[in-house]
């Protein structure tokens, strides 16, 4: 589990979050919602210490932030940061060998090679190793990211809008894995959606963001409601039940 204690943060005295506190459950997926600067992301960079702490607690499993090495906690967490414009001059799978390198420092043994091997071959990218990454369109890029970050082999995997680039099936097929991630392999895994709706299908717990507080935190059926979509994001949609999963009606 994550625990987030009043958890604040400013930056120029303006405050970007705002006495958090909240819960992420091991095992699961877990979407962080909320319209565009939320803090959504800020979170995210403070679970990885991306950014350093300025006001209140983060433990993650046995390890709380700040009391810990930085290589202890790449063993226990990775990230999948937004993506940027900077892409390297390097093949897929050389770039997803980097996710080992809390492990081997430079040096790597057959475990790390056996761990790249299922990392492309989980992310589907078998066919494209040998590619190099500024040859690969931006939703292959997505991908071979995300295998880097699954090479990392931690409990914890925090994903910032993977989602961007990919079209339909794309989208449709990384939530299915990364589902698939948290119950087979027991990770607890934290993503930032925009598309409400794929948090409302595939995540198993939703923490909504507004300026910088939570808003409202439970699963999809609790939490994709009229009175979030009416308070968070000012919209009046409709919202439908299928399959037991709240659907907005964009
Ligand atoms: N380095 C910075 N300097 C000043 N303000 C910043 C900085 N980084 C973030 N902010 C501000 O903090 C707020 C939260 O930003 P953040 O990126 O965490 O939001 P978000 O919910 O992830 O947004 P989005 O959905 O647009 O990605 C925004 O108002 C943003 O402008």
């Amino acid at each position: 589990m994550i625990s987030i204690r009043n958890l604040s943060y400013h930056i120029d005295g303006v405050a970007i979050l705002d006495d958090i506190t909240i819960d992420l459950p091991k095992g699961k997926v877990t979407a962080l919602v909320g319209p565009n600067g939320a803090g959504k992301s800020t979170l995210l960079s403070l679970i990885a210490r991306l950014e350093p702490l300025q006001c209140g607690t983060i433990d993650i499993g046995a390890l709380t932030i700040g009391q810990c090495s930085n290589r202890q906690l790449a063993k226990q967490i990775s990230i999948l940061p937004q993506m940027t414009e900077h892409v390297p001059r390097l093949s897929v799978r050389e770039l997803v060998s980097f996710g080992r390198f809390p492990y081997h420092q430079g040096r790597p043994g057959p475990e790390d090679e056996a761990k790249v091997d299922e990392a492309l071959q989980v992310f589907d990218l078998d066919d494209l190793a040998q590619r190099s990454v500024v040859d690969l369109s931006g939703g292959q890029r997505q991908r071979a990211q995300i295998a880097m970050t699954f090479a990392q082999d931690t409990e914890y995997m925090l994903l910032d809008e993977p989602l961007n680039n990919l079209d339909i099936a794309a989208s449709r097929a990384l939530m299915a894995r990364i589902r698939e991630l948290a119950h087979s392999y027991n990770k607890t895994i934290v993503v930032v959606l925009h598309d409400i709706n794929y948090a409302s299908r595939y995540a198993d717990w939703i923490i909504a963001l507004s300026a910088g507080k939570t808003a409202a935190a439970g699963s999809p059926a609790e939490i994709v409601t009229p009175k979030l979509l009416g308070d968070v994001f000012k919209s009046d949609a409709e919202i439908r039940m299928i399959d037991g999963h709240p659907v907005v009606l964009v």
